[in-house]
């Protein structure tokens, strides 16, 4: 059987008072290349912050690898070879871009990502390894967001909006580089309203209205404005 590395039964999740996750449901298994789509502030960025223990769980089940925490913590996520992408990228300002990529590998599992073949994938950060992280571009930071991620050889990243204001050739070298981890055995949870990129990389999808699952399928059963009356504001 298929090892779930990520799932959601019912979750109900809050800050403070405001209750944001309304019994959602969602199940990443390993090898998984899933996407998690909706428009803006219908509680995309809670899961991941639920899962980080950034957002309470108030109700319903977390599982994070072989855990059930009544209370998920960012660390255990990090044990269970869960990595993170955040959204609008998080690089340190005062750290080389190799530093910034050695600061992924804190916790680090077996696999073979490590910086050379972080490297091969992503030449410009060779070229640029000992600049700071912030002076590159967008879309250079989200290859060292990605980069970062993979150091900790995860089994699961999951990527919050990682096409947020790059331009469409920038894109298209996401999807083809998503593809790659994802072909070397990586699964990703995906949160995007980018749907070109969704159809490109996503096999399955969740569509996520107030907090909850509002639809499900394959992607490739679907045509695009089926998806995009999910996303469209
Ligand atoms: N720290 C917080 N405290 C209180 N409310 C929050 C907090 N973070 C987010 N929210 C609220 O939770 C709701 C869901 O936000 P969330 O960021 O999960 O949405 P999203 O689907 O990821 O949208 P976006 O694409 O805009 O990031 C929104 O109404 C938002 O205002």
């Amino acid at each position: 059987m298929t090892m779930t590395l990520l799932e959601l039964d019912r979750v109900d999740a809050c800050y403070g008072a405001a209750h944001v996750l309304h019994r959602m449901s969602l199940n990443v298994k390993a090898g998984e290349r899933v996407a998690l789509i909706g428009r803006n502030g219908v509680g995309k960025t809670t899961v991941v912050n639920t899962v980080l223990g950034l957002a309470s769980l108030r109700g319903g089940k977390v599982r994070i690898g072989r855990r059930e925490p009544a209370r998920p913590r960012a660390y255990m996520a990090a044990n269970e070879g869960v990595a993170v992408v955040p959204q609008g990228r998080r690089i340190v300002a005062n750290l080389s871009v190799e530093e910034n990529l050695l600061l992924g590998s804190a916790v680090r599992r077996p696999g073979p990502w490590n910086l050379q073949s972080v490297y091969a994938l992503f030449p410009i950060l060779r070229e640029r390894a000992h600049t700071p992280g912030t002076a590159m571009s967008g879309g250079q930071q989200q290859m060292l967001a990605i980069g970062r991620a993979l150091m900790a050889n995860p089994a699961l990243i999951l990527l919050d909006e990682p096409t947020e204001g790059l331009a469409p050739v920038i894109v298209d070298q996401l999807a083809d580089i998503l593809n790659r981890v994802a072909d070397a055995g990586t699964a990703l949870l995906l949160i995007e309203q980018n749907l070109s990129l969704v159809m490109r990389v996503a096999r399955r999808y969740y569509a996520v209205a107030k907090g909850s699952v509002v639809a499900e399928g394959e992607v490739q059963h679907e045509s695009l404005d089926e998806l995009q009356r999910h996303v469209m504001v």
